[in-house]
């Protein structure tokens, strides 16, 4: 294989190595699935992107995530790339309720039900919000969960879908830790906080998930999303992995994302992966809903501020990318000791509840309008 020295190209790379394959389980450069990588002077790239195990609207889904990791590096101007996908199955043999890529059944369920063809699903739920953040660790969940309180307190009827399948802890941050029951097929969800509350981790064996592979986790996304009995629901919030990978693909591909809000802290490294989502869902047609800076400052015994993070950062990004800025949460002691202990703090009096309430109107407006 040719050593590629052109720096862009190499970071082009880099980028779609970010993007998993599910039919091979690797990423797109290890699986060999990107082809002709070329790069002119002006930043225009192009690649052609060929699956041999994908249906058409698997490879679809994988190039706009491929062109949307390609689009996010630094000295790209344009991204001209096409699928050359083969088949998996022949359209006659292909199962029509379970898309190409995605394991049928991976939690095992008894009795499971069918799986229903896309556009079917959560038909009672009015709007989808994928909560996603681009780098792990700045504080997506904890927003997510406490976000999904603060929504349900102004009378939405709200859901919360722990997707984060390597990492799930919404059993932890709303204290629930028996598995969910089953009625008539379905997945009950648990219901706390006045949010109707659902974890891949009730489901899954942490140890044997971190194996999973792509068609697994599609899998699981997919049943997740068709078998628990939401019912009526005003707002489904899904909590997903960091970065931009199988779900995403999983929710973009089930055209049933209303659109995502991005969190990120306002550190450089973190806007850095911001950007990359946030061009994910623009290319997929997913409205980005606007950009939570979380961790932003920490209030000091005087009243003064400090920016550990660096100061605005998220604002300043979203500004950029022309997305809405939501607001701010600061890092506060008690918000990480009460999600701790299973308690949102947003369920309580405390400055941080009113940030979560201003974001939950926010919102609420944005999907009403
Ligand atoms: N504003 C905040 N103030 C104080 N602590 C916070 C804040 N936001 C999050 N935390 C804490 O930071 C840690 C990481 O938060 P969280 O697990 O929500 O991040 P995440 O982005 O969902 O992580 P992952 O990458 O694992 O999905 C947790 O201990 C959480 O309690």
């Amino acid at each position: 294989m040719a050593t590629v020295t052109n720096p862009l190209i190499m970071r082009v790379r880099a980028a779609l190595e970010t993007i998993n394959d599910p039919a091979s389980g690797r990423n797109l450069i290890a699986a060999g699935a990107i082809r002709g990588l070329a790069a002119d002077d002006d930043g225009r790239v192009r690649f052609t992107l060929e699956l041999s195990g994908a249906d058409r609207q698997a490879s679809e889904a994988l190039l706009e995530a491929a062109k949307a990791a390609a689009g996010s590096v630094d000295g790209v101007s344009s991204v001209s790339a096409v699928a050359t996908a083969h088949q998996a199955q022949s359209p006659q043999t292909q199962k029509p309720t379970t898309p190409a890529g995605a394991h049928a059944n991976p939690f095992g369920l008894k009795g499971k039900p069918k799986i229903e063809a896309a556009g079917e699903t959560l038909t009672g739920v009015k709007s989808v919000i994928a909560v996603a953040s681009g780098k792990g660790g700045v504080g997506k969940s904890t927003v997510a969960a406490n976000l999904a309180v603060a929504l349900a307190a102004t009378g939405k009827r709200v859901g919360i879908l722990d997707a984060d399948i390597y990492g799930p802890s919404l059993p932890t941050l709303f204290g629930l830790k028996d598995k969910p029951t089953m009625r008539e097929g379905k997945i009950v969800p648990h219901e706390a906080y006045g949010v109707k509350a659902m974890s891949i981790g009730w489901l899954v064996d942490q140890e044997k998930a971190v194996a999973w592979r792509g068609p697994m986790v599609m899998g699981a996304v997919r049943q997740l999303m068709t078998d628990v009995d939401w019912g009526e629901l005003d707002i489904l919030l899904i909590d997903t992995p960091p970065g931009t990978g199988d779900t995403h693909l999983s929710l973009i591909q089930s055209k049933r994302l209303s659109g995502a809000v991005i969190v990120s802290t306002p550190q450089e490294m973190a806007l850095a992966d911001m950007r990359r989502g946030v061009a994910l869902f623009r290319q997929t047609k997913t409205p980005v809903l606007g950009i939570i800076e979380n961790m932003a400052w920490l209030e000091m015994p005087d009243g003064s501020r400090q920016y550990i993070f660096g100061e605005g950062g998220a604002r300043k990004a979203a500004n950029a990318l022309e997305a809405p800025f939501l607001g701010s949460i600061p890092l506060y002691p008690e918000l990480r000791q009460a999600s701790d202990e299973g308690m949102p703090l947003a369920a309580r009096e405390h400055p941080a509840s009113d940030s979560f309430k201003e974001l939950a109107e926010k919102i609420g407006k944005s999907i009403d309008d």
